[in-house]
């Protein structure tokens, strides 16, 4: 029998890439074994080949020379992360016949289809396992094993930072500055936290795995984006008291009818018993609901280097078995092409907070602007103020039923408009119930 080297280029080796290296210099013997055939690391570019570095990283492969390095390798691992020049690499190594191995969200979320219509050009392979949900096996799933079901919806926990500092503001009271500091501490917030705490890193999560769920594009710029950066620690005590927990949800769904898509990213309510409100620390966990499937889970470590490390490998994997015994992987297909719609036709659930004039009158007022928007309410909540003004503000809590995210905008329009509400305090989405 023929016996191939699958040559692998591994491109940045930072807090991923050294792991990457790590395993396949380490595993290299066990992985020959399960692929049939060598598979060798050959070379690892970088920026610089005299930085210091893990020792575990032999000096004689690295190199500044990428090109030069993609033309003799089989398979090429980019984990140098952004936009540019990892699409000119991706490109120029698929052009020369190489697979793709990435873990860029951030490229894939922006561009993707560049890339897909890229490698089914070049007729190579391109996986991104590493890109959500780190660890945790979550795109091959959606690609492979739910190729037979129709997914009508993706909740889930896909950025550990964020989901960290709500955490913790939870269990300590902390404020949201002092949580971000803390998980700087930790080493998951990155000195610039603007692309965790803003909900970016989550937007570009929300889009692949929609344009995956749906065969439909949708990009990063299609995403409805709120971060966590106006979650207050009133917001969260509130949250804990009427038995939720507030979580920075990704959540991609299928209109009924299939009258679209609509992808978002911001706060929400989840009630304390939904399996996504046990979802602690830096973890992520997504829920996909498929029509003959239910309701799946997938729970695991986010990010992390060694992690993160595993999904890259586990594609390295399948393409070099796809290099020995023929094949490719399944390519990018966006055959249902649904509308992707706007934040406003987004339909949920909502918990209002509003501070009110405690008089006659002022409830069946606050029901009216519900129902003049054909909201329909669930429950109304009425306490006392908390400032001590007795007798003369109330705070009421309002949970409506799904309504549509225009109508209850303009619900909350006509609240304001009152003269018996002082405040609408808090507009909050409660998803998973
Ligand atoms: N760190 C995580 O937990 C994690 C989790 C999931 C996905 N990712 C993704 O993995 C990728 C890598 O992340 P990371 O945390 O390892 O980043 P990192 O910053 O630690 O490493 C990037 C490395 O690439 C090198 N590099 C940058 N530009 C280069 C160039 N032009 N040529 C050669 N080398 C270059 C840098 O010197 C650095 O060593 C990113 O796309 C990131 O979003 C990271
Ligand atoms: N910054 C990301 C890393 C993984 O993509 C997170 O906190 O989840
Ligand atoms: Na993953």
């Amino acid at each position: 029998m023929r016996r191939v080297t699958v040559r692998v280029a591994l491109i940045g080796c930072g807090t991923v890439g050294t792991e990457v290296a790590r395993l396949l210099l380490t595993n290299a013997d066990e992985l020959t074994a399960r692929v049939g055939d060598e598979v060798r690391l050959v070379g690892i570019a970088e920026r610089s080949t005299e930085a210091e570095r893990d020792p575990v990283i032999p000096r004689e492969l690295l190199t500044t020379d990428w090109q030069g390095l993609v033309a003799r390798s089989d398979v090429v691992i980019e984990l140098i992360g952004g936009v540019e020049p990892a699409r000119t690499m991706i490109l120029g190594a698929m052009a020369a016949g190489a697979s793709v191995v990435t873990a860029n969200k951030e490229l894939l979320g922006k561009d993707g289809p560049t890339l897909y219509a890229a490698a089914e050009a070049a007729g190579v392979d391109l996986y991104y396992e590493a890109a959500v949900g780190g660890a945790i096996p979550l795109i091959r799933p959606v690609r492979e094993s739910l190729a037979g079901d129709r997914i009508t919806r993706v909740l889930g926990i896909v950025n550990g930072t964020t989901n960290y500092v709500l955490d913790q503001m939870a269990t300590t009271g902390e404020d949201l500055a002092l949580a971000v500091k803390q998980a700087q501490a930790h080493g998951y917030a990155e000195a610039d936290p603007t692309a965790d705490v803003e909900g970016f890193d989550a937007a570009a999560k929300a889009a692949i795995l929609a344009s995956l769920a749906f065969h439909t594009r949708v990009s990063t710029a299609d995403v409805h984006r709120e971060g966590i950066t106006a979650v207050t620690a009133e917001d969260v005590a509130w949250a804990a008291e009427t038995g939720h927990v507030l979580k920075l949800l990704a959540v991609a769904e299928r209109l009924p009818g299939d009258a679209g898509v609509v992808a978002r990213v911001h706060p929400a309510l989840v009630p304390l018993a939904h399996p996504l409100a046990g979802v602690r620390g830096a973890f992520n966990a997504v829920f996909v609901e498929a029509e003959a499937a239910g309701p799946l889970m997938f729970y695991g470590q986010g990010a992390g280097g060694v992690p993160t490390a595993s999904a890259v490998l586990g594609d390295v994997m399948t393409i070099a078995r796809h290099r020995v015994q023929g094949g490719r992987g399944p390519a990018e297909s966006r055959y249902a092409d649904l509308p992707v719609l706007p934040m406003a036709q987004a339909v949920t659930r909502y918990q209002v907070r509003l501070r009110v004039a405690d008089r006659p009158g002022v409830l069946a007022q606050v029901a009216g602007a519900f129902a003049a928007h054909d909201v329909s309410i669930e429950t109304v909540r009425q306490a006392v103020a908390p400032d001590g003004s007795t007798g003369e503000a109330a705070d009421l809590l309002v949970v409506t039923h799904r309504a549509k995210e225009s109508a209850l905008a303009a619900t909350v329009g006509a609240l304001e408009g009152l003269d018996a509400v002082s405040a609408v305090l808090s507009v909050l989405r409660v998803e998973g119930a």
